[in-house]
């Protein structure tokens, strides 16, 4: 796992926005896996200044979605379609043809998250995955004590991710109680993992995640089990990394074509 310790929130953006830009050169309709919330938000924002400044050609790349709410009315500006679409799909200039995610809406849920699992896989597979960083540890909507072998299904939110997420509804019982969310097993199944982490309030999770040992306990401490997966956080949200002085050293000493 490779750890790098940003600025702040907009230095990371555009330190995997430029991740992002380079596989888009190597492979232009790369599947881009895309995580919802506020933190990858810089990202995207980067990512289409980019590609709106010509300096890298994103019209042939693809989305899919991580997760998304269950029960929502379709087009509710919460679920996680209309998220993904108003933050990165229309900004980015694609077509909603390029975006596959979970039917949240589906009247059969389990075959929903069996036949996203399968879109997946017949899309090729995940090139890059963004993730985020629940506090309690959470990647996508893996709660903690999901399978590390997991596979997409529906997942019922903590007391903790649904107050966490309370702030983009318009009150807190609207907050849905179930989700689609890939697997654990599923997530650890794309080429290249990056996760970003911003603010204090990530700093626990982060350590327990990078430095803690493997457990279902903090789902994203199953990064340590993939090959090529990058953390990349603030100041803050390193805070309590014991070895931040080594990734600092570390990442310093890569040259610069490297990138992450
Ligand atoms: N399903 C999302 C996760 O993918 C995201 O990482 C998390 C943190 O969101 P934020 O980045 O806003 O703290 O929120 C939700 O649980």
């Amino acid at each position: 796992m490779e750890v790098v310790i940003v600025q702040n929130a907009a230095a990371g953006g555009e330190l995997i926005a430029d991740s992002i830009a380079g596989l888009l050169r190597r492979k232009p309709d790369a599947l881009l896996g895309v995580a919802t919330g506020s933190t990858p938000l810089p990202i995207y924002q980067a990512l289409t200044a980019k590609v709106r400044s010509g300096e890298v050609d994103a019209s042939r790349a693809r989305i899919a979605q991580l997760d998304e709410y269950v029960g929502l009315p379709a087009g509710h500006p919460e679920s996680y379609r209309s998220v993904v679409l108003r933050e990165v799909v229309e900004p980015l200039g694609l077509s909603e043809s390029s975006f596959i995610g979970p039917d949240g809406a589906a009247e059969d849920v389990q075959a929903a998250c069996e036949a996203y699992d399968r879109a997946l896989a017949e899309a090729g597979g995940v090139d890059l995955q963004l993730l985020g960083i629940g506090t309690d540890g959470h990647i996508g909507f893996n709660e903690p004590c999901s399978s590390l072998a997991s596979r997409t299904r529906i997942k019922t939110l903590t007391r903790q991710t649904r107050e966490d997420n309370a702030r983009f509804f318009d009150s807190p019982e609207e907050v849905p109680h179930h989700v689609i969310t890939q697997g654990i097993g599923t997530i650890l199944e794309a080429r290249h993992l990056v996760l970003l982490a911003t603010g204090e309030g990530k700093a626990e999770a982060i350590a327990q995640a990078v430095e803690g040992p493997v457990a279902a306990l903090v789902p994203a401490s199953a990064l340590q089990l993939h090959p090529h997966a990058t953390v990349v956080v603030d100041e803050a949200a390193a805070s309590r990394l014991k070895l931040a002085d080594y990734f600092r050293a570390t990442f310093a000493s890569k040259p610069d074509w490297q990138g992450i």
